[in-house]
């Protein structure tokens, strides 16, 4: 029972449709900023340069966001973007609309098209960022432009984020507009980023798919492993090197998974809500999970993105020793990246770490880590979840079932839970297990059509916050 209880059923006011000129403009402002190698390497290196033409380019293809009076725009850390658009009834708490210009580096080797050429071939506009994140991004601005192109003037007040350094902390951009709104006393009614989509072919028993609503993320650890020890010789080498002591400790990590938490997160929820989506018998064992909960859990271990979904992951992710091939290594260093499951918390996480690895000679430095985030409402009383599940079954009505679920990834939005209650990761975007592997990694493209599309359920989306809750049939009516 994934979509239920309340609606907001004032039908949008605007309808979305497109003119074929705005169609053609819409796509080419996505290919534009494709174009643009905003990429971020590290905290410390960031492609500044790219991030401020990104800055001025959004203000040449949106003209009309920039110059309206209700509109007021601020750059926040040198290069991301705080919009507030001033709604004409201040009774109505604002909610924020989020994305990232910023993305993860790509290598020329192993694209079908050079990977920030942002060219259009069979239907589909290729390159880094098009999936994660700037077709959020420009899909956001694109459907307030021609809203306000329609003379729109929003009856709720909202704020749109825009990051520049998600993919490396968010900490010059997402956590500064935080404390921005935090002094100013905003409180948000709901925050809606980047997460979960509409999945299809992941579950080889469900033909149809359905789309999942992050009600929270993993916590996080970035975890240095370091072994020191005496250099010398390699002509006279000592029984053990750092690099052996160091190469066995990750290697227990690695090959002891940490314990599987079925059953006591939100996954529960997801399973139980996908449940009559399911073939006999699998509907059956969904639905009974206080008895099949076992028989579940061992099955989606079984698969390494199910497998993601309950328990926390180690991923040994960088390893550095040696200094010359005679020499003896003085140090050894590992970097592990832990997604930690809603259950445990990062103290839990690194208790068990250090019995695994066992060694008194492995040291370890925390170098960044946060707990899950808290699991925001899906009741039928949650203003940003219900006007979600309302404008996917009006731009996607093929999407039968709406769920709560968990984020394995983790995004900008977490900076901002001292803001809200209500933090909802969705992108209104189909994705199949092979163009899933395009997120961070070679081939990423989206469909002009899935754009499009993006940026119709924008253009609802605003307007269907604007209007007045009624109540909604139940999800078998619909
Ligand atoms: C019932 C079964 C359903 C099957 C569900 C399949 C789940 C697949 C989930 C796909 C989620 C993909 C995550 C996308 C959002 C992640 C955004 C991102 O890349 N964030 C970075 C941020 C980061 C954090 C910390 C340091 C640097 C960067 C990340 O690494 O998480
Ligand atoms: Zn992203
Ligand atoms: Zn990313």
């Amino acid at each position: 029972q994934g979509l239920k209880d309340q609606k907001h059923q004032k039908a949008p006011q605007i309808p979305s449709q497109f003119s074929p000129g705005e169609r053609l403009a819409m796509k080419e402002a996505l290919k534009g900023a494709i174009q643009i190698p905003t990429v971020s390497f590290s905290p410390e290196n960031l492609n500044t340069a790219a991030l401020a033409q990104f800055g001025e380019y959004i203000q040449t293809v949106f003209p009309t966001i920039f110059k309206t009076s209700f509109i007021q725009h601020e750059v926040i850390g040198e290069y991301s973007h705080l919009l507030t658009v001033r709604g004409s009834d201040p009774s109505l708490q604002p909610y924020m609309l989020m994305a990232h210009s910023d993305v993860v580096p790509a290598p020329d080797e192993g694209w079908e098209v050079p990977p920030f050429s942002g060219l259009e071939r069979d239907g589909f506009i290729h390159g880094r960022g098009t999936v994660d994140n700037k077709n959020s991004l420009m899909a956001i601005l694109q459907a307030l432009e021609l809203l306000l192109n329609r003379n729109y003037i929003p009856r709720r007040s909202f704020f749109i984020a825009l990051g520049h350094d998600e993919e490396v902390s968010g900490h010059n951009g997402a956590q500064k507009i935080s404390a921005l709104l935090q002094a100013r006393g905003v409180k948000l009614a709901f925050i809606v980023d980047e997460g979960d989509f509409i999945f299809d072919g992941f579950i080889p028993y469900l033909k149809k798919p359905f789309a999942i609503l992050g009600v929270s993320e993993k916590g996080s650890i970035n975890l240095r492993l370091q072994v020191n020890m005496s250099p010398g010789h390699s002509s006279a080498p000592p029984k053990e090197t750092t690099i052996g002591v160091l190469a066995a400790a990750v290697s227990r990590l690695e090959r002891t998974p940490m314990p599987n938490m079925f059953g006591r997160g939100p996954l529960k929820m997801t399973l139980q809500q996908l449940a009559h989506e399911f073939p006999f018998p699998a509907n059956i064992i969904l639905s009974n999970l206080w008895l099949f909960g076992p028989l579940v859990s061992r099955y989606m271990e079984r698969n390494y993105i199910t497998n993601a979904l309950v328990r926390t992951t180690v991923a040994l992710t960088m390893f550095n020793a040696g200094v010359k091939v005679n020499v003896i290594p003085p140090v050894a260093q590992a970097m592990v990246n832990f997604r930690i499951d809603p259950a445990q918390t990062v103290q839990e996480v690194l208790d068990l770490v250090k019995n695994i690895v066992a060694d008194d000679r492995v040291q370890f430095h925390v170098l960044t880590a946060f707990d899950p985030l808290p699991i925001s409402p899906s009741d039928s009383q949650a203003l940003g979840y219900q006007l979600l599940r309302q404008t996917i079954q009006s731009i996607f009505p093929e999407v039968s079932t709406v769920v709560p679920g968990i984020c394995i990834g983790n995004t900008d939005s977490r900076h901002y839970a001292n803001l809200t209650a209500g933090i909802y990761r969705f992108n209104p975007l189909y994705v199949t297990p092979q163009s899933f592997h395009s997120i961070h990694g070679i081939n990423e493209k989206i469909s002009v059509q899935a754009y499009e599309t993006q940026v119709k359920f924008l253009f609802e989306f605003i307007q269907n916050a604007d209007a007045d809750q009624e109540p909604a049939p139940h999800q078998h009516e619909l």
